[in-house]
């Protein structure tokens, strides 16, 4: 599916046309470039737009990605003839000097969902032709709608839906070569934008974990393709390795997700969890589309009266959880990994942030925000659909009231390892101890206490909830 905001082909075929980069840093089934290389010499651009997105501008660990996967894209890019044009300011300002500066008059781009990025295509659309292509999904959001014809709110009948429309067409090639207009325009210094910390370099442990870029995602694809058997049981695991790690990959757009789909599919093992989860990506991008307010406001307005903590009274808390200091080792080893990796497994994930939001009391707005700085996958649609699906304000949601106990799940999903690994402080307890040790008269004097203790937090959660009966 195309969305063509044209009028006719260029006027000569040597009219240079410009491909703007997003979300969506790779050569491979990129359905911008393969059309882009039909008409011409193209113009690959990246902008790095921090006035459009307003408060959702990419947070410090998105930026370390950013800085290898364009470093990385680049020099793909040279190998088929080509460069990468970088330009820092407003996208629309930038691609439009670009095109006064070239004569070209066409943008190829792929759709993006994010509202700051719909408002840009609407904006672009005024002064270029703009062709819009598909590719950042598996299915385009509204592609499935219900019987009514309304867009789905709920995941499983969504999931339902998208599976009848799979398998996604064969992925695209690289093209072979890509022309390169007579003339370039003058292009920013990847060094100069400064994405990468330095003082102090918090990210310096990143590269340990990751390969931003095409090959380094399409590496972790066929890595995970001998994982895909044992995937149902052991994604669940914070202490093993089981699910794919491919979500920065996915987020920067590095492989698409028909790739993904196809080459999971064909491996060893009955694939459909994690393609269930890969439609879960599809459902949150739907969800932002229906409602690009997702990341600032409750899906169910019943929650704006929630007596959430003020951060004046609950500040010591808040920094006690962003720092891996709760007292609770399944919490604070999944704080720490996001800290020293930028990413943290799902189902800590979910952890995390039920403790926050219920046992703290704390706005679930005010973790998410702590994600969106701090993963390397931070994404708008799946950062605020995951964040509100745990406070159980999100359209479709787990209902509030069913309060994750953190003992419990740390030690029904085996997180002993994982708590060694990351709290070195418990490193020497049994399997017994180490989810709570507290419990057991075993927390090291340098690990601290509970910040409050379970049952009294689940109760105040609850108490605060029935005052506003959802
Ligand atoms: C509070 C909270 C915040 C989250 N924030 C983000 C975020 O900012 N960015 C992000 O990509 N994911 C987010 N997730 C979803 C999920 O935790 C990650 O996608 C997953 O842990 C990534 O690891 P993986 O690639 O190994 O996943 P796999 O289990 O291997 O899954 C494959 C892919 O499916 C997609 N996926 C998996 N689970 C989900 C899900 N629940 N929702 C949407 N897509 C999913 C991802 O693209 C992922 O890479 C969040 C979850 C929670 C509970």
């Amino acid at each position: 599916m195309e969305h063509r905001a044209a009028h006719g082909m260029p006027d000569r075929m040597s009219d240079p046309v410009i491909l703007w980069f997003r979300q969506d840093l790779r050569l491979a089934d990129q359905a911008a470039l393969a059309a882009a290389v039909q008409e011409g010499p193209v113009i690959p651009v990246y902008v790095l737009d921090d006035q459009a997105p307003r408060q959702w501008k990419m947070g410090g660990a998105s930026r370390w990605w950013l800085h290898h996967s364009l470093k990385s894209l680049d020099e793909n890019l040279r190998e088929k003839g080509s460069r990468l044009i970088l330009r820092q300011g407003n996208c629309i300002d930038q691609i439009v000097q670009i095109a006064e500066e070239t004569g070209a008059r066409r943008v190829h781009a792929l759709h993006h969902y994010e509202p700051w990025w719909r408002n840009a295509e609407k904006s672009l659309v005024k002064r270029l032709e703009l062709c819009l292509h598909d590719g950042a999904l598996l299915l385009p959001p509204g592609a499935v709608r219900t019987g009514e014809g309304n867009s789905y709110r709920i995941y499983t009948p969504f999931a339902r839906a998208v599976m009848e429309h799979m398998p996604p067409a064969e992925p695209v090639r690289a093209p072979s070569r890509i022309d390169a207009p007579g003339r370039w325009p003058k292009s920013d210094s990847l060094d100069r934008w400064g994405l990468l910390p330095t003082k102090p370099d918090w990210a310096r442990a990143f590269s340990r974990d990751w390969t931003p870029g095409e090959a380094g995602a399409r590496a972790n694809v066929a890595a995970f393709l001998d994982q895909v058997a044992d995937y149902d049981r052991a994604r669940n695991l914070p202490s093993q390795e089981g699910s794919s790690r491919l979500s920065p990959h996915l987020h920067f757009g590095e492989v698409s997700p028909a790739y993904v789909w196809r080459r999971v599919a064909g491996a060893p093992g009955d694939a459909t969890t994690f393609l269930k989860e890969l439609i879960w990506r599809d459902y949150a991008h739907t969800q932002i589309w229906a409602m690009p307010a997702y990341g600032s406001e409750n899906a169910r307005p019943a929650f704006d009266a929630m007596p959430w903590r003020d951060l004046r009274e609950a500040g010591a808390d808040f920094k006690a959880w962003k720092t891996g200091r709760t007292g609770y080792p399944i919490v604070d080893a999944g704080m720490r990994q996001l800290w020293t990796t930028g990413w943290m497994h799902n189902r800590v994930r979910m952890i995390a942030a039920s403790f926050l939001i219920k046992h703290l009391l704390i706005d679930w707005r005010h973790g998410a925000r702590w994600f969106w700085d701090t993963l390397v996958d931070a994404s708008y649609a799946n950062n605020s659909v995951n964040w509100q699906w745990v406070a159980g304000s999100g359209v479709d949601a787990n209902i509030f009231s069913r309060i994750m106990a953190p003992l419990t799940q740390s030690g029904k999903f085996d997180a002993a390892d994982y708590i060694r690994a990351w709290v070195p402080e418990l490193a020497h307890l049994n399997d017994d101890i180490i989810h709570d040790p507290e419990a057991h008269d075993a927390r090291s004097s340098d690990y601290p206490a509970k910040c409050i203790g379970h049952r009294e937090g689940r109760e105040r959660a609850l108490a605060a909830w029935r005052g506003i009966r959802p």
